[in-house]
């Protein structure tokens, strides 16, 4: 029998994407809400309650409302996009490659938070290095991003592509988050593995969709004798099995003159790529996604079959 997909927010830019990922499937059965009733609470919940898996695409609160009309009843489970529910103990951190647990965690779950965009690129190339001893307590990590201007959202959509529009947006690029409390920076620690929270600084830049993620370290604060080598290797055996993150080589990385924010778009997948000198003090590492893909409608299916292969 097909699963019942319900997706509350479909209307919006990730639910939208997800939607049209799934258009195709035999496998599933959508219920769909129509956008004029979008936020009509009994429509939503009663359509909650009727699915097998709920992806939630919706704004924090509305997300705890889904949590809410749903608490009662066992047989949906959920798949939250918002970040409501990221570092909650009851909930999977629905990012299956960052270590060899977590696909089957997401597998059996009843709740699965599908990560941020940015939390994505900060913890994959940041989560191996803690695991593998590389990346020392204490260690001040920085994380600089920039995003496509969907990562916003309608409104933010809305603001860079209407110039007619009282608040539109008129840079071509620009930092915010300025007060560096932005809100993925709990989940950059937690599942990061960190003892400290990192500094992060994100921008936008006027393309819809894209992201470059950048962790920038000194190795003589890594373990002792840390080389560029030996993170590579790190980051290449953590994610040894898997298609989904790719680990670029040094000699490809060396070769190029610039990294293509938008060079994944419409790709569900990540690279992660150590940049430096063999012999000199820094490394750079970034990460290149779509943050409508692995950065979230991407990911959401992905794990949505994860939970649908339980
Ligand atoms: N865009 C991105 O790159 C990413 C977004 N996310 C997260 O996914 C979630 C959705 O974001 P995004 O798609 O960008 O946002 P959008 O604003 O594009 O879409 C949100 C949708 O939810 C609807 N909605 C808002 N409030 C309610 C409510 N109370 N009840 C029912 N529906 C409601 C909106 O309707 P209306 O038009 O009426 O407001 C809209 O259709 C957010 O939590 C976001 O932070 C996660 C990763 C990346
Ligand atoms: C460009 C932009 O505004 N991006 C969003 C994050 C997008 C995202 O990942 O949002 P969630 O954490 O809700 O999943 C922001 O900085 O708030």
């Amino acid at each position: 029998m097909a699963a019942k997909i319900f997706i509350d927010g479909e209307h919006g830019t990730t639910g939208l994407q997800i939607r049209t990922r799934l258009a195709a499937r035999r496998d599933i059965e959508l219920l769909s809400i129509p956008e004029s009733e979008r936020r009509n609470e009994k429509m939503r919940e009663d359509l909650l309650n009727s699915a097998d898996i709920a992806i939630l695409c919706l704004p924090d609160d509305a997300s705890k409302q889904a949590y809410e009309m749903t608490a009662a009843n066992n047989n949906v489970r959920l798949l939250d996009a918002s970040t409501a529910f990221r570092v909650h103990p009851d909930w999977a951190y629905g990012f299956a490659e960052m270590d060899r647990a977590q696909k089957e965690k997401i597998r059996s779950a009843r709740y699965v938070s599908n990560p941020g965009c940015y939390p994505t690129g900060a913890i994959g190339l940041i989560r191996p290095l803690r695991a593998a001893g590389i990346l020392p307590n204490g260690y001040p990590v920085t994380v600089n991003a920039v995003s496509g201007y969907t990562g916003g959202g309608k409104q933010m959509i809305a603001q860079m592509e209407d110039q007619s529009r009282p608040d539109a947006i008129t840079a071509n690029n620009f930092l915010y988050g300025l007060t560096l409390k932005h809100k993925h920076v709990p989940e950059m620690k937690v599942h990061g593995l960190l003892d400290r929270a990192p500094l992060f600084s994100p921008s936008v830049g006027r393309f819809a969709q894209g992201m470059i993620v950048q962790v920038p370290l000194f190795l003589d604060g890594l373990k002792e004798g840390t080389t560029i080598e030996a993170i590579h290797a790190a980051l290449v055996a953590h994610y040894a099995g898997q298609d989904i993150v790719r680990v670029v080589s040094l000699e490809e990385s060396a070769a190029l003159a610039r990294v293509d924010a938008e060079e994944l778009v419409g790709q569900d997948t990540m690279k992660l790529f150590v940049f430096g000198t063999a012999g000199g003090a820094h490394v750079n590492l970034v990460a290149l996604l779509d943050n409508l893909g692995k950065g979230a409608s991407g990911a959401a299916v992905q794990n949505m079959d994860l939970m649908l292969s339980a």
